[in-house]
């Protein structure tokens, strides 16, 4: 197993918060890292072989929870640091989980649909003794999503020989995925992101926003916002950036993304973004430091730091992907008086419809998607709630009353959970 270094703002809290050294011990590095090498035969007959791995982090609240991603810059590392994020996130929103999250280290896009269908089958076949649905549940995460969630699910099935819908989330709704489960990252952020506009006395027409990341998470958050009455000026992918001061219409860019696969080419393939199109194309870095009111970030780890931070004009950001600002880049932004709405309150939507599927899946329940999102609306306020007042209470910034929050919730169950026996799980 990798050596996994804490964030540092996790030994301040300890440091100041005088958290108990038994605390401490057990979340300083993951239960779990399995290392597995993940084969696929291609269409052309040859053999290639994949690295990847699945990392639980703390399983003290729960059976672990947490997406797979394909993507080249995959490791043990960054599994390690985004399941101990979900671990956090699933504390500080009461989800009953624990933190997990998995990967393999592959470009997906190079791969055909069948290709990437036997490697996601064959993932699970490598992982299948530390998942289940008390033990470890997948979900999508980066380039993953409910096709592969499908193939997944079915796979786990055919392992155990037996019907097993609560093993993994995020599945398309006829496999007994949950109503409102692709919207749901997008929905949860937008949640949090009116709730803190409505607390400075702000109203939806006011405010601009640009989103870093047109995937299924910002591409959901950019439609769902334009809907609710948010101006949506710009909006990124890994190939093209579109800019349109007016206002874009996030829905048709959707549309052609769904269509060609990648935004570039929105504004010149004849199918322009609004009625009289005043958009244009800019530089992907470029959207970063639009003059808007709201930098959402929605794409990958590490897109501010602190080389780019002093370029950010945005006053507010809402982190929707996990890790998007590193801990310097942190620093120079609420260094300079901005507001950063972190990950693990901003994004949670997703793992907490996941909770949701996962209920449906052991009960047998059907929920309507009114009720999902009822559900998901009354959670992400209460949690928001409660990270903004202890946020105001201790004058924390809102990332550190998160963890704050998150923290207490799993010191206090290690403490009732008695002298530390739970191998095996
Ligand atoms: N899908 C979900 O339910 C959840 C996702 N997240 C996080 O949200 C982030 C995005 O995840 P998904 O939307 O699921 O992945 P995705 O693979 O569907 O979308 C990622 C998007 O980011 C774009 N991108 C990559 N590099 C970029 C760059 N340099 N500039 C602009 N765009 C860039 C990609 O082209 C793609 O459109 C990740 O950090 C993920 O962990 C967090 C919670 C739940
Ligand atoms: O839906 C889930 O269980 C996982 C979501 C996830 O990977 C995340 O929140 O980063």
């Amino acid at each position: 197993m990798n050596p996994f270094e804490l964030p540092a703002l996790v030994q301040r809290i300890f440091d100041d918060r005088d958290v108990s050294p038994d605390v401490q011990a057990i979340l300083r590095q993951p239960d779990k890292s399995l290392g597995v090498s993940v084969p696929l035969r291609r269409d052309d007959g040859s053999l290639a072989v994949f690295p990847g791995w699945r990392v639980q982090y703390d399983k003290t609240l729960g059976p672990a929870k947490g997406g797979v991603r394909f993507h080249p810059a995959v490791d043990e590392g960054e599994c390690t640091l985004l399941a101990f994020w979900m671990t956090v996130k699933c504390a500080l929103h009461a989800l009953p989980f624990g933190g997990g999250k998995g990967g393999i280290r592959v470009d997906p896009k190079k791969l055909s649909p069948l290709e990437v269908e036997r490697l996601s089958r064959n993932y699970i076949t490598a992982v299948a003794d530390i998942i289940g649905p008390d033990r470890d549940i997948p979900a999508p995460d980066v380039n993953t999503d409910a096709r592969v969630m499908g193939w997944m699910a079915d796979e786990y099935a055919d392992i155990r020989r037996s019907h097993q819908p609560a093993a993994v989330t995020g599945k398309p709704v006829c496999l007994g995925g949950s109503e409102g489960r692709a919207q749901a990252t997008g929905r949860g952020a937008l949640i949090v992101l009116d709730n803190w506009m409505k607390r400075q006395g702000r109203t939806p027409r006011q405010t601009r926003i640009a989103v870093q990341g047109f995937g299924n998470a910002g591409s959901h958050f950019a439609c769902l916002a334009h809907e609710a009455g948010y101006r949506v000026v710009a909006v990124s992918d890994s190939q093209a950036a579109i800019h349109d001061p007016d206002g874009l219409e996030p829905r048709r860019l959707f549309d052609y993304k769904e269509r060609e696969k990648e935004l570039s080419g929105a504004l010149y393939a004849g199918r322009s973004v609004k009625e009289g199109d005043g958009g244009k194309e800019i530089d992907q870095a470029a959207l970063l430091s639009l003059d808007v009111d709201v930098l959402v970030l929605a794409a990958m780890e590490n897109a501010i730091t602190g080389d780019n931070a002093a370029a950010v004009r945005a006053p507010l950001l809402l982190e929707i992907a996990n890790g998007p600002v590193s801990p310097d880049g942190d620093a120079a932004l609420t260094g300079a008086g901005k507001t950063v709405l972190p990950d693990v309150l901003v994004n949670a939507g997703g793992v907490t419809v996941s909770y949701y599927e996962w209920i449906q899946g052991r009960t047998g329940e059907r929920w309507s998607e009114g009720k999902v999102i009822d559900q998901l609306t009354q959670r992400m306020q209460d949690t928001a709630g409660r990270c903004f007042d202890r946020a105001e209470e201790e004058r924390l910034q809102v990332r550190e009353a998160a963890y704050v929050l998150a923290i207490e919730r799993i010191a206090h169950a290690i403490r009732s959970r008695g002298d530390r026996s739970y191998f095996g799980g």
